[in-house]
């Protein structure tokens, strides 16, 4: 089977340092996959080269069998990948609906068709602020309608960085519980995070990055049986 997303050999610069080393990287289509580094380790650069966010990149970058290496992010964005940045990015002066309003696209066949009462069957705190402005809400209510505008937009994958960071205990639970819902919704997720605690229930495969390199793809019980990777290259 085709894989949703592949990337070969994807390499990036910031200026003239080198950051990304040949990093290869696959998501089938429904599956959840966890990139994990420590900080630094170049998780956050890899999401946003893979959306098309950097400027000097090489590589091959494909979305369901087809090359998108050198596009733009908004025709990336068209062709069915959703982007959740590790800062909120919520318009701080529309409310709730307005946000989702805004992140509307067409139906895509074979993906999820999201409406805004799934949403709120989704992300319940949201519901109890529909007319609320986006930017009274707390971070964990942004992160979480951050995610809903994107789904919006009928994603068939969506990239999410470190969706558990700054969170309270309570909103990191819920926020699992949310991406369990859109795994068996069958909607692809490949996440960064830090360790592997978060969403490891949910992740079909694992890839670890380490100064940005891979050095580990496998699954999470295979990267439990590692110690040496965990000691070397994740925060446990
Ligand atoms: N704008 C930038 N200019 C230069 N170097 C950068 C820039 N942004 C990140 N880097 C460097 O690129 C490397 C990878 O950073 P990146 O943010 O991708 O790591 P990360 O794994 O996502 O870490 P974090 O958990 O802190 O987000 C680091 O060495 C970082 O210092």
């Amino acid at each position: 089977m085709t894989d949703l997303l592949e990337a070969q050999r994807l390499s990036v610069w910031y200026g003239r340092a080198r950051v990304l080393f040949d990093i290869d990287l696959r998501v089938g289509p429904g599956e959840v996959v966890a990139l994990l580094g420590r900080n630094g380790a170049g998780k956050s650069t890899t999401l946003a080269a893979l959306m098309g966010l950097m400027s000097r990149v090489s590589g091959d970058v494909r979305l369901n069998g087809e090359s998108i290496s050198g596009l733009p992010t908004h025709r990336i964005a068209r062709l069915g990948m959703g982007y959740v940045p590790e800062d909120r990015r919520v318009f701080a002066d529309l409310t709730v609906d307005e946000n989702l309003a805004v992140g509307r696209r067409p139906p895509r066949p074979g993906v999820p068709h999201w409406t805004p009462d799934m949403l709120f069957a989704l992300f319940p705190n949201l519901a109890e602020l529909r007319r609320r402005r986006a930017g009274q809400m707390s971070g964990g209510e942004q992160q979480m309608l951050t995610i809903a505008r994107t789904l919006m937009g009928n994603p068939a994958l969506v990239l999410l960085d470190e969706p558990s960071e700054g969170l309270a205990p309570r909103i990191v639970d819920q926020m699992a519980e949310a991406l369990g819902a859109m795994k068996t919704q069958g909607l692809a997720l490949l996440l960064s995070e830090q360790n592997s605690r978060f969403a490891r229930s949910l992740t079909d495969r694992v890839t670890v990055i380490d100064r940005g390199r891979v050095r580990f793809h496998g699954t999470m019980a295979e990267l439990d049986s590692r110690s040496d990777i965990r000691d070397s290259a994740l925060c446990v």
